[in-house]
Protein backbone atom coordinates (compact mmCIF):
# COMPACT_ATOMS: atom_id res chain seq x y z
CA UNK A 1 0.00 0.00 0.00
CA UNK A 2 1.50 3.43 -0.95
CA UNK A 3 2.33 5.08 2.32
CA UNK A 4 -0.27 8.01 2.86
CA UNK A 5 1.46 11.43 2.55
CA UNK A 6 2.23 13.04 5.83
CA UNK A 7 1.30 16.64 5.18
CA UNK A 8 -2.06 15.25 4.10
CA UNK A 9 -2.28 12.98 6.87
CA UNK A 10 -1.83 16.09 9.84
CA UNK A 11 -3.19 18.61 8.09
CA UNK A 12 -4.84 20.82 10.37
CA UNK A 13 -8.62 20.00 10.69
CA UNK A 14 -9.86 22.61 13.16
CA UNK A 15 -8.33 25.95 14.07
CA UNK A 16 -7.56 24.87 17.25
CA UNK A 17 -4.98 22.22 15.34
CA UNK A 18 -3.42 25.34 13.38
CA UNK A 19 -0.33 25.94 15.17
CA UNK A 20 2.10 29.17 15.59
CA UNK A 21 -0.56 31.82 14.12
CA UNK A 22 -2.57 32.18 17.24
CA UNK A 23 -3.06 36.14 16.64
CA UNK A 24 -4.84 35.65 13.07
CA UNK A 25 -6.78 32.52 14.29
CA UNK A 26 -8.29 33.79 17.36
CA UNK A 27 -9.50 37.30 15.19
CA UNK A 28 -10.65 34.69 12.67
CA UNK A 29 -12.82 32.81 15.11
CA UNK A 30 -15.36 35.49 15.72
CA UNK A 31 -16.42 35.20 12.61
CA UNK A 32 -17.40 31.70 13.21
CA UNK A 33 -18.95 32.53 16.35
CA UNK A 34 -21.18 35.05 13.99
CA UNK A 35 -21.52 32.93 11.36
CA UNK A 36 -20.33 35.82 9.06
CA UNK A 37 -17.79 35.83 7.14
CA UNK A 38 -16.42 38.94 4.76
CA UNK A 39 -14.14 38.57 1.92
CA UNK A 40 -10.44 37.39 2.89
CA UNK A 41 -6.97 38.10 2.06
CA UNK A 42 -4.40 35.29 3.57
CA UNK A 43 -1.17 36.73 2.69
CA UNK A 44 2.11 35.06 3.75
CA UNK A 45 5.46 32.72 3.01
CA UNK A 46 4.37 28.99 1.67
CA UNK A 47 3.71 25.97 3.87
CA UNK A 48 2.08 28.06 7.58
CA UNK A 49 -1.45 27.20 7.40
CA UNK A 50 -2.82 29.32 5.14
CA UNK A 51 -4.97 26.71 3.19
CA UNK A 52 -5.19 24.64 6.40
CA UNK A 53 -6.58 27.72 8.18
CA UNK A 54 -9.45 28.70 5.53
CA UNK A 55 -10.07 24.48 5.34
CA UNK A 56 -10.64 24.94 8.98
CA UNK A 57 -13.22 27.57 8.75
CA UNK A 58 -14.90 25.81 6.09
CA UNK A 59 -15.67 22.11 8.21
CA UNK A 60 -16.50 24.39 11.47
CA UNK A 61 -19.32 26.51 9.68
CA UNK A 62 -20.31 24.64 7.15
CA UNK A 63 -19.98 21.25 9.32
CA UNK A 64 -21.22 17.99 7.85
CA UNK A 65 -21.26 20.05 4.02
CA UNK A 66 -18.53 21.73 4.23
CA UNK A 67 -17.31 19.49 1.26
CA UNK A 68 -20.10 21.06 -1.11
CA UNK A 69 -19.55 24.53 0.41
CA UNK A 70 -16.30 25.08 -0.27
CA UNK A 71 -14.17 24.96 -3.27
CA UNK A 72 -10.34 25.35 -3.45
CA UNK A 73 -9.15 26.50 -6.99
CA UNK A 74 -5.40 27.18 -7.36
CA UNK A 75 -4.87 30.28 -9.43
CA UNK A 76 -1.20 29.35 -10.93
CA UNK A 77 -2.49 26.37 -12.63
CA UNK A 78 -4.43 28.59 -14.83
CA UNK A 79 -3.17 31.94 -14.84
CA UNK A 80 -5.54 33.47 -17.25
CA UNK A 81 -9.17 34.99 -16.87
CA UNK A 82 -10.81 31.88 -17.68
CA UNK A 83 -10.72 30.77 -14.18
CA UNK A 84 -12.18 33.50 -13.25
CA UNK A 85 -15.02 33.49 -16.01
CA UNK A 86 -15.57 29.46 -15.78
CA UNK A 87 -14.86 28.06 -12.65
CA UNK A 88 -15.13 30.61 -10.27
CA UNK A 89 -18.39 31.77 -11.64
CA UNK A 90 -20.20 28.44 -11.98
CA UNK A 91 -19.48 27.48 -8.23
CA UNK A 92 -20.42 31.21 -7.18
CA UNK A 93 -23.82 31.09 -8.93
CA UNK A 94 -25.40 27.87 -7.34
CA UNK A 95 -27.10 27.93 -4.38
CA UNK A 96 -24.98 27.05 -0.69
CA UNK A 97 -26.16 23.23 -0.17
CA UNK A 98 -27.27 22.14 3.66
CA UNK A 99 -28.75 25.55 5.02
CA UNK A 100 -25.40 27.48 4.86
CA UNK A 101 -25.84 31.24 3.99
CA UNK A 102 -23.30 31.11 1.95
CA UNK A 103 -20.16 29.37 0.05
CA UNK A 104 -16.57 29.80 -0.01
CA UNK A 105 -14.08 30.04 -2.67
CA UNK A 106 -10.67 29.46 -1.30
CA UNK A 107 -8.43 30.42 -4.04
CA UNK A 108 -4.60 29.74 -3.80
CA UNK A 109 -1.58 31.50 -5.32
CA UNK A 110 -4.43 34.42 -5.97
CA UNK A 111 -0.97 36.50 -6.87
CA UNK A 112 -0.18 34.29 -10.04
CA UNK A 113 -3.55 36.18 -11.75
CA UNK A 114 -2.96 38.58 -14.08
CA UNK A 115 -4.48 41.96 -13.36
CA UNK A 116 -6.98 41.60 -15.67
CA UNK A 117 -8.05 38.33 -14.12
CA UNK A 118 -7.95 40.25 -11.16
CA UNK A 119 -10.39 42.85 -12.39
CA UNK A 120 -12.66 40.21 -13.81
CA UNK A 121 -12.28 38.23 -10.15
CA UNK A 122 -13.36 41.84 -8.51
CA UNK A 123 -16.52 42.13 -10.35
CA UNK A 124 -17.38 38.48 -9.46
CA UNK A 125 -16.74 38.94 -6.25
CA UNK A 126 -18.94 42.42 -6.15
CA UNK A 127 -22.11 40.52 -8.65
CA UNK A 128 -21.66 36.84 -6.17
CA UNK A 129 -21.18 38.50 -2.60
CA UNK A 130 -24.66 37.58 -1.24
CA UNK A 131 -23.97 34.19 -2.00
CA UNK A 132 -20.07 33.42 -2.30
CA UNK A 133 -17.46 34.76 -0.10
CA UNK A 134 -13.52 34.49 -1.20
CA UNK A 135 -10.55 33.63 0.45
CA UNK A 136 -7.91 34.43 -1.26
CA UNK A 137 -4.32 33.61 -0.25
CA UNK A 138 -1.30 34.86 -1.68
CA UNK A 139 2.63 35.13 -0.76
CA UNK A 140 2.65 39.02 -1.88
CA UNK A 141 -0.34 40.93 -0.99
CA UNK A 142 1.40 43.88 -3.04
CA UNK A 143 0.36 41.74 -5.87
CA UNK A 144 -2.86 42.10 -5.57
CA UNK A 145 -4.53 45.10 -6.83
CA UNK A 146 -6.14 47.54 -4.47
CA UNK A 147 -9.22 46.92 -5.20
CA UNK A 148 -9.29 43.76 -3.94
CA UNK A 149 -7.38 44.49 -1.55
CA UNK A 150 -9.58 46.61 -0.16
CA UNK A 151 -12.56 44.35 -0.60
CA UNK A 152 -11.38 42.23 1.60
CA UNK A 153 -10.02 42.26 5.46
CA UNK A 154 -6.31 41.23 4.97
CA UNK A 155 -4.53 38.84 7.86
CA UNK A 156 -0.61 38.32 7.35
CA UNK A 157 0.61 34.89 8.44
CA UNK A 158 4.11 35.01 9.51
CA UNK A 159 6.98 32.17 8.90
CA UNK A 160 6.28 29.46 12.27
CA UNK A 161 8.34 29.84 14.93
CA UNK A 162 10.86 27.42 15.59
CA UNK A 163 9.08 25.97 18.36
CA UNK A 164 6.00 25.56 16.53
CA UNK A 165 7.99 23.55 14.33
CA UNK A 166 10.01 21.39 16.93
CA UNK A 167 6.46 20.76 18.56
CA UNK A 168 4.74 19.70 15.53
CA UNK A 169 7.31 17.39 13.94
CA UNK A 170 8.17 15.77 17.15
CA UNK A 171 4.11 15.14 17.47
CA UNK A 172 4.46 13.54 13.75
CA UNK A 173 7.43 11.74 14.72
CA UNK A 174 5.47 10.37 17.89
CA UNK A 175 2.60 9.43 15.92
CA UNK A 176 4.60 7.25 13.08
CA UNK A 177 6.80 5.47 16.04
CA UNK A 178 9.58 6.87 14.98
CA UNK A 179 12.59 8.18 16.56
CA UNK A 180 13.91 11.35 16.65
CA UNK A 181 17.24 13.07 18.12
CA UNK A 182 17.45 16.16 19.24
CA UNK A 183 20.03 17.27 16.64
CA UNK A 184 17.43 15.88 14.04
CA UNK A 185 14.87 18.48 15.43
CA UNK A 186 17.56 21.07 15.02
CA UNK A 187 18.65 20.38 11.36
CA UNK A 188 14.78 20.12 10.59
CA UNK A 189 14.31 23.74 12.14
CA UNK A 190 17.03 25.23 9.97
CA UNK A 191 16.13 23.67 6.97
CA UNK A 192 12.53 24.79 7.31
CA UNK A 193 12.64 28.25 8.09
CA UNK A 194 9.63 28.47 9.52
CA UNK A 195 7.80 26.42 6.56
CA UNK A 196 5.62 23.28 7.91
CA UNK A 197 5.62 21.49 4.93
CA UNK A 198 8.96 21.32 3.95
CA UNK A 199 9.71 20.52 7.48
CA UNK A 200 6.91 17.61 7.64
CA UNK A 201 8.08 16.76 4.29
CA UNK A 202 11.89 16.72 5.45
CA UNK A 203 10.80 14.37 8.51
CA UNK A 204 8.79 11.79 5.91
CA UNK A 205 12.21 11.88 3.54
CA UNK A 206 14.29 11.39 6.36
CA UNK A 207 12.25 8.62 7.46
CA UNK A 208 12.88 6.67 4.30
CA UNK A 209 16.45 6.31 5.13
CA UNK A 210 17.21 6.51 8.51
CA UNK A 211 15.65 4.74 11.77
CA UNK A 212 16.49 7.15 14.41
CA UNK A 213 16.32 10.57 12.61
CA UNK A 214 19.92 13.01 13.08
CA UNK A 215 20.71 15.83 11.57
CA UNK A 216 22.87 13.98 8.58
CA UNK A 217 19.91 12.84 7.55
CA UNK A 218 17.73 15.86 7.44
CA UNK A 219 20.64 17.50 5.70
CA UNK A 220 21.09 14.96 2.98
CA UNK A 221 17.17 14.02 2.32
CA UNK A 222 17.08 17.82 1.93
CA UNK A 223 20.09 18.95 -0.21
CA UNK A 224 21.07 21.54 2.75
CA UNK A 225 24.68 21.86 3.70
CA UNK A 226 25.19 21.47 7.35
CA UNK A 227 25.66 24.55 8.61
CA UNK A 228 29.04 24.39 10.04
CA UNK A 229 30.46 23.81 6.97
CA UNK A 230 28.63 26.48 5.51
CA UNK A 231 30.46 28.78 8.04
CA UNK A 232 34.16 27.18 7.08
CA UNK A 233 33.39 27.98 3.45
CA UNK A 234 32.76 31.54 4.17
CA UNK A 235 35.87 31.71 6.99
CA UNK A 236 38.41 30.12 4.30
CA UNK A 237 37.09 32.44 1.64
CA UNK A 238 37.81 35.62 4.06
CA UNK A 239 40.71 34.32 5.13
CA UNK A 240 41.91 34.81 1.30
CA UNK A 241 42.34 31.37 0.27
CA UNK A 242 40.18 31.12 -2.87
CA UNK A 243 41.61 27.60 -4.16
CA UNK A 244 40.21 26.00 -0.62
CA UNK A 245 36.78 27.83 -1.03
CA UNK A 246 36.18 26.58 -4.30
CA UNK A 247 36.90 23.08 -3.51
CA UNK A 248 34.15 23.57 -0.68
CA UNK A 249 32.13 24.71 -3.13
CA UNK A 250 32.60 21.74 -5.33
CA UNK A 251 31.21 19.86 -2.57
CA UNK A 252 28.41 21.33 -2.06
CA UNK A 253 27.44 21.30 -5.84
CA UNK A 254 28.52 18.17 -7.21
CA UNK A 255 28.57 15.85 -3.97
CA UNK A 256 25.36 17.12 -1.97
CA UNK A 257 23.88 18.57 -4.90
CA UNK A 258 22.96 21.80 -3.57
CA UNK A 259 21.65 24.51 -6.07
CA UNK A 260 23.68 27.42 -6.72
CA UNK A 261 20.78 29.66 -5.11
CA UNK A 262 20.51 27.37 -2.01
CA UNK A 263 24.46 27.99 -1.82
CA UNK A 264 23.48 32.03 -1.64
CA UNK A 265 20.91 31.63 0.55
CA UNK A 266 22.99 29.41 3.32
CA UNK A 267 26.02 31.56 3.11
CA UNK A 268 23.11 34.96 3.68
CA UNK A 269 22.03 33.44 6.78
CA UNK A 270 25.30 32.19 8.15
CA UNK A 271 26.71 35.52 7.82
CA UNK A 272 25.28 36.72 10.43
CA UNK A 273 26.50 34.79 13.09
CA UNK A 274 30.25 35.32 12.44
CA UNK A 275 31.81 38.19 14.14
CA UNK A 276 32.87 40.60 10.45
CA UNK A 277 33.16 44.24 11.03
CA UNK A 278 29.89 46.23 10.33
CA UNK A 279 31.53 48.04 6.98
CA UNK A 280 32.42 44.88 5.14
CA UNK A 281 29.05 43.27 6.48
CA UNK A 282 27.71 46.16 4.55
CA UNK A 283 30.12 45.24 1.70
CA UNK A 284 29.59 41.86 1.66
CA UNK A 285 25.79 41.62 1.99
CA UNK A 286 25.58 43.67 -1.16
CA UNK A 287 27.53 41.32 -3.21
CA UNK A 288 25.50 38.73 -1.98
CA UNK A 289 22.51 40.71 -3.03
CA UNK A 290 23.73 41.07 -6.85
CA UNK A 291 24.85 37.38 -7.06
CA UNK A 292 21.86 36.39 -5.99
CA UNK A 293 20.15 38.13 -8.51
CA UNK A 294 21.72 37.39 -11.57
CA UNK A 295 20.81 33.95 -10.80
CA UNK A 296 17.56 34.15 -10.83
CA UNK A 297 17.90 35.75 -14.37
CA UNK A 298 19.55 32.79 -15.52
CA UNK A 299 23.52 33.10 -14.79
CA UNK A 300 25.76 30.36 -15.07
CA UNK A 301 26.13 29.39 -11.54
CA UNK A 302 29.47 28.62 -11.01
CA UNK A 303 30.64 31.53 -12.14
CA UNK A 304 28.37 33.63 -10.08
CA UNK A 305 29.26 31.21 -7.13
CA UNK A 306 33.34 31.73 -7.83
CA UNK A 307 32.67 35.67 -8.21
CA UNK A 308 31.26 35.52 -4.84
CA UNK A 309 34.10 33.21 -2.91
CA UNK A 310 36.48 35.86 -5.01
CA UNK A 311 34.80 38.66 -3.70
CA UNK A 312 35.13 37.56 -0.11
CA UNK A 313 39.07 36.50 -0.95
CA UNK A 314 39.63 40.06 -1.90
CA UNK A 315 38.19 41.66 1.18
CA UNK A 316 39.46 38.87 3.66
CA UNK A 317 43.11 40.08 2.73
CA UNK A 318 42.27 43.87 2.46
N1 LIG B 1 0.22 26.47 11.21
C1 LIG B 1 0.21 25.15 10.95
N2 LIG B 1 -0.17 24.27 11.89
C2 LIG B 1 -0.16 22.95 11.66
N3 LIG B 1 0.21 22.39 10.46
C3 LIG B 1 0.60 23.22 9.50
C4 LIG B 1 0.61 24.63 9.69
N4 LIG B 1 1.04 25.21 8.55
C5 LIG B 1 1.27 24.22 7.70
N5 LIG B 1 1.02 23.01 8.24
C6 LIG B 1 1.25 21.71 7.60
O1 LIG B 1 1.76 21.96 6.29
C7 LIG B 1 0.83 21.56 5.28
C8 LIG B 1 0.74 22.68 4.25
O2 LIG B 1 0.15 23.82 4.83
P1 LIG B 1 -0.81 24.81 4.03
O3 LIG B 1 -1.24 24.15 2.74
O4 LIG B 1 -1.85 25.29 4.94
O5 LIG B 1 0.21 25.96 3.70
P2 LIG B 1 -0.04 27.34 2.96
O6 LIG B 1 0.35 28.42 3.90
O7 LIG B 1 -1.41 27.37 2.38
O8 LIG B 1 1.05 27.26 1.81
P3 LIG B 1 0.99 27.72 0.25
O9 LIG B 1 1.13 29.22 0.25
O10 LIG B 1 2.19 27.05 -0.33
O11 LIG B 1 -0.30 27.22 -0.30
C9 LIG B 1 -0.47 21.30 6.00
O12 LIG B 1 -1.15 20.24 5.40
C10 LIG B 1 -0.03 20.91 7.40
O13 LIG B 1 0.30 19.55 7.43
Amino acid sequence: MKEEIWIEKYRPFKLDDVVGQSETVERLRSYIQTRNLPHLLFSGPPGVGKTATAVSIARELFADSWQENFTELNASDERGIDIVRTKIKNFAKTSPIGGADFKIIFLDEADALTSDAQSALRRTMERYTNNCRFILSCNYSSKIIEPIQSRCAVYRFRPLSDEAVAERVRLVAESEGLDIADDGVDAIKYVAQGDMRKAINGLQAAALIADTIHKDAIYKITATARPEQVRELIETALSGNFTAAREHLDSFLLEQGLSGEDVVGQIYRAMFELDIPERKMVELVDVIAEVDFRLTEGANERIQLESLLAHFALSGTE
